[in-house]
């Protein structure tokens, strides 16, 4: 198997583009000419998307610096192809190239609109009001502007970001501009994928505007890379083809550790979708009172029967279970109060933790724990189980992204954060974050789903630990194939119908669609 990683694009805070920026015009590339440039790209987009016959009637908001400078070129060109253009510019004092700009829409008879009431009437509007350079709340007469901004029914396109985010953490400073679409200029800005922003972001588009590949490596590889997922990739960490001789215990075979009297559906969502994983064996122990149940709606489980407590959790591990057999371990979802915890955190075998192990691990040593470990351990976390298992950092720590990052490497595990857009960590410091998901997933059980399918996934890869990358990429292929499923499953019904069990059904779609695009 081919271990490069493919091309994957990055994901920037506002000082990397800056400093790439900065780079690009020491280099000789006028300011003015990369803006001419990137407001094309915009307008185009724009004409693409409000087509002059159905929208003749643009709002352009022009801010005070090269966002608004932006925006008045983009303005200029969509008067050039024919639509009515108003602009509004609602702080006076402008960047030289930005007053350039707007002496020259002056020139040409393009109006600025005094009243915001009188410049809202129109078929979209272009925010170029503030991009990366924002500093401090948006307050006073812009925000109520914002506000009135928000209330209409009209579309906006917002360049770069909606104004009022904070480019890195997607903070709401002050107040924000509700996007109908962002066009993200360049490289992604972190904010893209924060949770904060994703209320005002839209449909968000990538506008890239050539930047050379030296100059942006100069810049970002003084740090461990944050990038997206992309198909690619996945489709380069798939075990897509089994060896013509394989047997099924060649093709991994993953014990999976879940359920509890109380909580016996958590074990069989995360088996089923272990066994749609592909994994050549699945061994599921669960309290002995579960077994004919989880053996009648899984049948090719090799089904362990547990002691179990009185609250009818795992008591322990029968003594007879083939360790040597093992290539990898799912434990915790549905898992309840069981003991059994300690005991499997030792054992040096590739571990994925979720759900109640979380809770467990959180009870114990955290950091000595996950140290003394020397098998890879990912932990799946959802923002709860996070909070309890690092109270501190997800206190202290604004930027979950960094947060995130740094507890990885730190403890030397495979960290994924689930959420809207799960970011998933490795003991290198790289970050992948997943790009595209589905608010179906937003449902009890789902969780359940993506442990199963990670398990799975690990256990045909019995790799070494030293090739921690690429585990990481591993546990980043699950959470991809898991959201696109949930995607697929949305798309084909309604959000509504998006169960864990029917997205378990699904995983075999969407991996065949992936298979076949
Ligand atoms: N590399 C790229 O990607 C390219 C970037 N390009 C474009 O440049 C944009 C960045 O431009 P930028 O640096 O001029 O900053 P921008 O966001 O327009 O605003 C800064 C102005 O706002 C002001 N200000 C700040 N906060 C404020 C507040 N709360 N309330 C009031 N005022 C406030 C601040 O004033 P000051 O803080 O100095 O008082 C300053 O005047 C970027 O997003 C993209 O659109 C393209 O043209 C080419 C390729
Ligand atoms: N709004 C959302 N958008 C996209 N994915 C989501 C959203 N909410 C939750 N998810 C995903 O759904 C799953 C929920 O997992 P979890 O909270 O552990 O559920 P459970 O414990 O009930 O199984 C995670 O993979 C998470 O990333
Ligand atoms: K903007």
């Amino acid at each position: 198997m081919n271990m490069d990683v493919p091309f994957a694009p990055v994901v920037v805070t506002a000082a990397q583009m800056q400093a790439i920026e900065a780079r690009i015009f020491s280099h000789g590339m006028p300011v003015a000419a990369l803006m001419e440039k990137v407001a094309q790209r915009i307008t185009q987009r724009i004409q693409q998307r409000y087509p002059l016959p159905q929208f003749p009637r643009a709002a352009i908001l022009v801010g005070p610096g090269h966002n608004g400078g932006d925006a008045l070129v983009v303005a200029r060109e969509l008067h050039h192809r024919g639509y009515q253009v108003q602009m509004h510019q609602p702080v006076s004092t402008l960047k030289p190239l930005t007053a350039d700009h707007a002496r020259y829409a002056q020139h040409l008879g393009l109006s600025f609109c005094q009243n915001s009431q009188d410049w809202l009437a129109a078929d979209f509007i272009v925010d170029g009001l503030f991009g990366f350079g924002l500093t401090r709340p948006v307050s006073g007469a812009l925000a109520d502007l914002v506000a009135v901004i928000n209330q209409s029914s009209v579309p906006v396109v917002s360049i770069d970001l909606p104004s009022g985010l904070h480019t890195d953490s997607g903070a709401v400073l002050g107040t924000a501009i509700a996007a109908r679409h962002s066009y993200c200029l360049g490289l992604w800005k972190r904010a893209f994928f924060q949770t904060a922003a994703l209320p005002y972001l839209g449909q968000a588009e990538l506008i890239p505007f050539d930047i050379p590949a030296l100059d942006q490596a100069a810049i970002l590889s003084q740090s461990a890379p944050i990038q997206l997922i992309t198909p690619s990739l996945v489709r380069q960490l798939l075990p897509w083809d089994r060896p013509p001789a394989a047997h099924k215990y060649q093709v991994g075979s993953l014990l999976l550790i879940c359920g509890s009297q109380q909580y016996p559906g958590a074990a069989l969502l995360c088996a089923r979708s272990a066994q749609a994983s592909g994994v050549g064996m699945l061994y599921v122990a669960v309290p002995q009172s579960l077994r004919l149940w989880v053996v009648s709606q899984i049948p090719e489980a090799v089904v362990i029967a547990c002691p179990e407590t009185d609250t009818g959790a795992i008591a322990a591990l029968p003594s007879d279970i083939h360790w040597e057999r093992i290539d990898a371990i799912a434990l915790g979802p549905g898992l309840g109060d069981s003991p059994i915890v300690p005991a499997l955190l030792a054992v040096d075998k590739p571990l994925v933790l979720d759900a109640d192990a979380l809770n467990q691990l959180a009870q114990m040593p955290v950091e000595a724990t996950l140290q003394a470990r020397s098998s890879p351990t990912l932990l799946t976390p959802h923002g709860g189980e996070f909070k309890r298992l690092f109270p501190r950092e997800a206190e202290r720590n604004g930027d979950l992204m960094n947060c995130v990052r740094d507890l990885a490497s730190q403890l030397h595990v495979v960290l994924v954060l689930k959420g809207a857009k799960t970011f998933i960590a490795g003991p290198d410091g790289c970050l992948w974050i997943n790009p595209e998901s589905t608010p179906a997933l937003a449902r009890g059980g789902s969780g359940d789903v993506l442990t199963g399918l990670m398990g799975g996934l690990l256990a045909q890869h019995p790799q070494p630990a030293a090739s921690s990358g690429w585990i990481t990429q591993l546990a980043a292929t699950a959470v991809w194939w898991h959201a696109q499923a949930g995607c697929f499953a949305a798309q084909r019904y309604s959000q509504l119908s998006v169960s864990p069990s029917l997205l378990v059904d699904t995983l075999k779609d969407s991996l065949a669609h992936l298979r076949l695009a």
